[in-house]
């Protein structure tokens, strides 16, 4: 045996007694709450852990409830985990019972990348979070606010089509080029055009969404402080968040200065104001919770946006009728103007049918946000235990044969004449965005972001497959993690329609 299986032999076998000798000194149980909801058999130790192997998480749970119910328990390590899969009960878990599930379990990446959890996504629900919660809506991400973002938009967009179409009939990774672009926008919006770190930001972010994606085992046994310790994710995460934290205070700094010259000089009201300028006029935050609040943007907006493009993409691809027929819409729309314009994105109800359907099948947060339950409650009869963490299966209910028809199929034709709606999350087989009190605040900044993206892409140019690869060919794996996004990029040519 050599060293390395010694050790971690050594290291597993050490773990595997402390268990047991936990678990039959604290006895913990759910036995406390009764009537918990149907699901599988736990194992000692590890609860329902393996239940989760073989596939994809979402997927798996999607098969687990199809055979326990759409309301659903499971023992995730030491967690009690309530799995919701059908639009009745995110209802009842998102509406109804809302102010019970409106806070988030506590998680190790959010606790030390944003602060101990003082961003708008992970901090507890009380006070605080509805003061962050109110300067988001009104401040930050207002519909007024986000159209005044248009100039950033434009012009990131611009030099998007103008690099695709210097590669014209060559292939691109389209994959990599939306995501820069996207990211780029959020950071413009964020700290203002000439922040010099932005590049080194984006791709800190980039890579502490990687790593807080995976599995977390500190999670899975949160009275286990020291398995946080040797999981090897505490480590990274601790680098990425001193790295980050260095260029948001230097950009902070920045802000000041500009600000007191700009008032010296000046006394101009006139300037435009990105959101580290919103967020620094608010006395009641922190430097710290400034940078949470930013990085909450980041994390919450950015590979979101890009990869609902990439999957609308892909998926056009596959259906060439859809796309022809979209950029019809568009070339018409657009033509009559001359030139593409984001006052005309109204007209354009096939593009918001396609975005709708894109969303329904891949929606990028498919288990939402995780929730915790405020205190024991019913739900139809069976018994919640208090801190259980919730998780609204959205990818499941996307898919769920008891709302949609053919429901695997890519059809943006079922929303038109169809008052099903993301906006205000009242649609409980439709919630890409969440719903209730903690339902996402970046709506319209995401909408507004892909649907001119995707109206630019289809206006300028048609697409085809690399290598002659046949549409069938395509690959729609998807990769699970903060946002589920395609495993593989997308590669495509482009051929100049609109120059
Ligand atoms: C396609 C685009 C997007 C999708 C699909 C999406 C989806 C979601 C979902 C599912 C949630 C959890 C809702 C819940 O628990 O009920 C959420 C929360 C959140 N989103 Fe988004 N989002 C998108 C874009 C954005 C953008 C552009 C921003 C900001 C610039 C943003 C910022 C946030 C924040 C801060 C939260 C946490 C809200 C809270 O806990 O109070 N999102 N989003």
């Amino acid at each position: 045996m050599d060293i390395q299986t010694l050790y971690f032999t050594s290291i597993f076998s050490l773990l595997f007694f402390v268990f047991i000798v936990n678990k039959i000194v604290t006895k913990k149980s759910n036995s406390s709450t009764p009537n918990l909801p149907p699901g599988p058999l736990m194992l000692p130790i590890i609860g329902n852990i393996h239940n989760l192997i073989g596939s994809l998480p979402h997927h798996r749970l999607r098969d687990l409830s199809t055979k326990y119910g759409p309301l659903m328990h499971l023992k995730l390590g030491e967690v009690s985990t309530i799995v919701v899969s059908s639009a009745e009960y995110a209802k009842e878990v998102l509406k109804t019972h809302d102010l019970v599930f409106a806070s988030r379990p506590p998680i190790q990446a959010s606790k030390i990348m944003s602060y101990n959890s003082i961003g708008l996504s992970f901090s507890p629900y009380g006070d605080y979070w509805r003061q962050l919660r109110k300067i988001c809506a009104l401040e930050l991400l207002s519909s007024k606010r986000v159209q005044s973002f248009q100039p950033i938009r434009s012009e990131e967009m611009t030099n998007l089509i103008k690099w695709i179409a210097s590669k014209e009939g060559s292939e691109i990774n389209l994959t990599k080029e939306v995501n820069s672009r996207i990211f780029l926008i959020t950071s413009r919006v964020a700290f203002g055009k000439e922040c010099k770190d932005n590049k080194k930001f984006i791709s800190l972010v980039w890579e502490a969404t990687r790593v807080a994606g995976g599995f977390n085992l500190g999670d899975l046994y949160p009275s286990y402080k020291w398995l946080q310790n040797i999981s090897g994710l505490k480590p990274k995460l601790e680098k990425l968040h001193k790295q980050t934290d260095v260029i948001l205070q230097n950009i902070i700094d920045e802000h000041r200065l500009v600000d007191k010259s700009r008032a010296i000089e000046d006394h101009s009201e006139e300037v435009a104001e990105d959101l580290v300028d919103v967020l620094l006029k608010q006395d009641c935050l922190s430097d710290n919770s400034v940078k949470a609040v930013i990085l909450d943007m980041y994390g919450g907006g950015s590979e979101t946006s890009a990869s609902t493009i990439l999957w609308a993409m892909a998926e056009m691809i596959k259906n060439p009728r859809i796309m022809k027929k979209l950029q019809a819409e568009v070339r018409e729309v657009f033509e009559k103007e001359r030139k593409p314009n984001e006052s005309d994105m109204e007209k354009l109800k096939y593009l918001k049918c396609v975005v709708k359907e894109t969303l329904r099948l891949h929606p990028p947060g498919a288990f939402l946000l995780p929730r915790e339950c405020g205190q024991a409650c019913e739900i139809n009869g069976y018994g919640i235990p208090f801190k259980s963490k919730v998780i609204v299966n959205a990818w499941a209910i996307g898919r769920d044969p008891n709302n949609w028809d053919d429901p695997e199929r890519f059809y943006p034709e079922r929303f038109i004449d169809n008052c099903v709606d993301y906006y205000k999350g009242n649609n409980f087989e439709f919630i890409p965005f969440g719903s209730g009190r903690r339902m996402c605040p970046g709506v319209t900044f995401g909408l507004v972001n892909i649907e001119f993206s995707l109206a630019l892409l289809m206006y300028h140019f048609d697409w085809k497959l690399p290598n002659a690869m046949k549409k069938e060919d395509l690959d729609m794996s998807e990769s699970f993690g903060v946002a589920v996004t395609r495993k593989n990029d997308l590669h495509l040519i482009p051929f100049t329609y609109h120059p």
